[in-house]
């Protein structure tokens, strides 16, 4: 959502530039993830009909693929050609992230300027299914929610009381907390079923099942798994088509973490 799709967010930090990656809503994207695509890329560039061809943004967009199936999730073809992007700066994330705190407005106006609809939206959602938040993302709900309530009422009761122990109050900050607290690592539909039982993490998420407009597709989904593959992948095939680079707009980086 930022750039588009061209390994933009790839690019390390350097001189005076301060790259995507550092901005503080990236800095927990994994090491271990860079690493990867920096590592596909150098094997396919190792084999000389192959040197040059394959660019950092396609080679993302296919171990993105390979970490859902890997992780019990659909496989599904990726569409290829896109060329590497041009620039990376800090500030240029600035207001293109969706938030945590997000209602569904706020969600539906930010996929929808991408072309996303509000189903494509909920599908991709689904993607919290896996991997884990820092505290700080998500405190706002369990601790001074408002005047009302110190809790969201929203949240299942017994699960706001396990993320108040998992996050007590001047937690470390490097502290994260598995975002599907019953199958973090695998990559299914129990994120909806979650959402049903008021364990959704984030505002972001709850709001997909206590707004009425999103309710319905919340349910059909917790309920089959094959229909969000099916939704998952055609969002993700949309998703990866957002903003890619064409001719002069980009390039095929030799090392996906710096500009040729
Ligand atoms: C709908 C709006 C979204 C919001 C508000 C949102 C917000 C967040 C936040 C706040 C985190 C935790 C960051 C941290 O504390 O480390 C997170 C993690 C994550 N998000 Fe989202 N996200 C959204 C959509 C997406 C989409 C579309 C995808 C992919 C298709 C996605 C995939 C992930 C994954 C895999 C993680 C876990 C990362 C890890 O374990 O290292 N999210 N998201
Ligand atoms: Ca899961």
């Amino acid at each position: 959502m930022v750039e588009g799709c061209d390994a933009s967010v790839i690019i390390a930090s350097s001189g005076s530039n301060q790259a995507e990656k550092d901005h503080p809503d990236n800095l927990s994207l994994a090491g271990d993830g860079f690493d990867t695509v920096i590592k596909a890329k150098a094997a396919v560039d190792a084999v000389p009909s192959c040197k040059n061809k394959v660019s950092c943004a396609d080679i993302l967009a296919m171990a993105t693929r390979d970490v859902v199936a890997l992780s019990g999730g659909p496989s599904y073809a990726v569409e290829l050609g896109r060329l590497d992007g041009l620039s990376s700066t800090a500030a240029s994330v600035n207001g293109k992230l969706p938030q945590p705190t997000f209602n569904l407005d706020q969600l539906n106006a930010l996929f929808g300027s991408h072309g996303l609809t509000q189903t494509d939206m909920i599908a991709l959602s689904g993607a919290h299914t896996v991997g884990f938040s820092h505290c700080s993302k998500f405190a706002n709900r369990v601790y001074n929610f408002s005047k009302q309530n110190q809790v969201d009422p929203t949240l299942d009761k017994t699960y706001a009381s396990q993320l108040q122990s998992m996050c007590p109050v001047n937690v470390d900050p490097r502290i994260a907390v598995n975002m599907d607290p019953n199958t973090p690592r695998t990559f299914d539909n129990v994120y909806y079923q979650n959402l049903q039982q008021g364990k959704g993490l984030f505002t972001s998420d709850q709001v997909l099942f206590t707004d009425s407009r999103s309710k319905s597709t919340v349910n059909t989904w917790a309920g089959n798994s094959p229909a969000f593959q099916q939704a998952f992948t055609a969002a993700m095939t949309k998703l990866g088509r957002v903003g890619v680079k064409t001719g002069s707009n980009g390039n095929i980086r030799r090392d996906c973490s710096a500009f040729n």
